[in-house]
């Protein structure tokens, strides 16, 4: 791995390491199931659920997971081929470390990779151990109908990895975020932390009590917009990781609801 292109390497970021594993148990654990979505919540804090929850709120047949600061997030559209490709292009754009020479070229060829990724993913995976989680204009969706306006995205999967089980005992599955994605002309208005706070919502909704994510030790922003959603950090790679193959080192963050 330690020569590839640098667009290559680049799918080796931790965003892009979402093991699916088909054919898994599934266990009902919900306390809502798919069947009440596309449900909206809007709520300033995740405490706000419970309370929401209480009222009834999933029954209100709406169409987003979350809507606040302007964005709508919700389900991808499996069935959505125009969605799908904005889908991985948002992704694309967000992770693709530029090259000196053959840019394009790559750009197209990794573009092509996170397509297929998440192809997989969508084909492969139960819909109640992976969601594709889609951010777009709320006042924009209710006008446009015909292409995807979908601006930013993240990826969510039951996992049971024990390197971050271990700082839980007793809980047996957990929720990876993965592919935090915001397009350029976007970021720093919120959406990540919309989409963030979708992935709590889902959190709740499939009855897991943890949420976990990887971000780069030096990745000042991400790292900030993960503390602002309430992630700690609990472990980091060991230092000897970061040696090989000029790896840089992450550290592991979570989030735990009681
Ligand atoms: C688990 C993973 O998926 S790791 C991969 C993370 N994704 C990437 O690195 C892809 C490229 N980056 C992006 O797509 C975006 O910059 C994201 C997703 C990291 C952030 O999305 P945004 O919509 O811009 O975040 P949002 O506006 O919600 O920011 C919330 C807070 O996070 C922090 N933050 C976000 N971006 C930055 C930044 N560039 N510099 C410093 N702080 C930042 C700030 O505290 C910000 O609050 P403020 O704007 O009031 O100061």
């Amino acid at each position: 791995m330690a020569h590839l292109p640098q667009s290559l390497y680049s799918l080796a970021r931790p965003e892009f390491q979402y093991p699916v594993k088909s054919g898994q148990r599934i266990t009902y654990r919900r306390k809502l199931t798919w069947s009440h979505f596309p449900v909206i919540v809007r709520c300033a804090s995740t405490e706000s659920l419970t309370s929401l929850t209480q009222n009834n709120a999933a029954e209100i047949e709406l169409k987003y997971l979350v809507s606040q600061h302007g964005w709508g997030v919700r389900r991808l559209k499996r069935d959505d081929e125009d969605e799908i490709r904005r889908v991985s292009l948002v992704q694309a754009e967000a992770f693709h470390i530029p090259l000196a020479l053959f840019n394009d070229f790559f750009f197209l060829f990794f573009q092509a990779e996170v397509l297929s990724g998440l192809l997989y993913k969508l084909k492969n995976s139960p819909s109640d151990r992976y969601a594709c989680l889609v951010a777009e204009q709320t006042s924009e969706a209710e006008t446009s109908s015909s292409s995807s306006s979908v601006v930013g995205v993240v990826d969510v999967t039951v996992q049971t990895e024990s390197s971050v089980l271990r700082h839980f005992p007793g809980v047996e599955e957990y929720l990876y975020v993965s592919g935090l994605a915001v397009s350029k002309a976007q970021r720093r208005k919120k959406m990540g932390s919309t989409l963030l706070k979708a992935c709590d919502v889902l959190c709740y909704l499939w009855g897991f009590k943890v949420l976990a994510l990887r971000a780069y030790e030096d990745d000042a922003a991400a790292r900030n917009l993960y503390s602002n959603a309430g992630y700690n950090v609990v472990a980091s790679d060991p230092p000897w990781s970061s040696t090989w193959i000029g790896r840089k080192r992450r550290v592991l963050m979570t989030k735990r609801f009681s």
